[in-house]
């Protein structure tokens, strides 16, 4: 199911927090790695530092479109808000 989230609800889901999972913002879908970090075939480090926030530049710089669209019916959680994008 897609739900849209504000860049503040992404924000708070940035995994550094006990019982919060770790959301990341790919090209305005909101994802959550929390359960991927230890698998991440980059590292969990890289992961991890980028909890909460837009990575969408670092993405594209070291996957193609296949990597997003594998692993996106696992991952893919939502969209953020357009309005609340930062
Ligand atoms: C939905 C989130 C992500 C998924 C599903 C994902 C998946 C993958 C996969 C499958 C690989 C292996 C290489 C490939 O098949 O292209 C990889 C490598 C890598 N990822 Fe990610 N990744 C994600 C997010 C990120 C983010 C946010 C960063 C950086 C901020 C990152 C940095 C890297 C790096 C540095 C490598 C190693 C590239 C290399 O060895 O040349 N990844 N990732």
């Amino acid at each position: 199911m897609s739900k849209t989230y504000s860049a503040a609800d992404v924000a708070a889901n940035n995994g550094k927090e006990a019982g919060k999972p770790l959301w990341i913002i790919i090209d305005g879908g909101v994802y959550n790695v929390s359960e991927f970090i230890e698998e991440h075939p980059g590292g969990p480090k890289i992961l991890k530092r980028s909890g909460g926030k837009d990575v969408s530049k670092a993405f594209w710089k070291y996957h193609s479109e296949h990597v997003l669209q594998k692993y996106s019916p696992k991952l893919k959680i939502g969209e953020v808000a357009a309005s609340a994008k930062l």
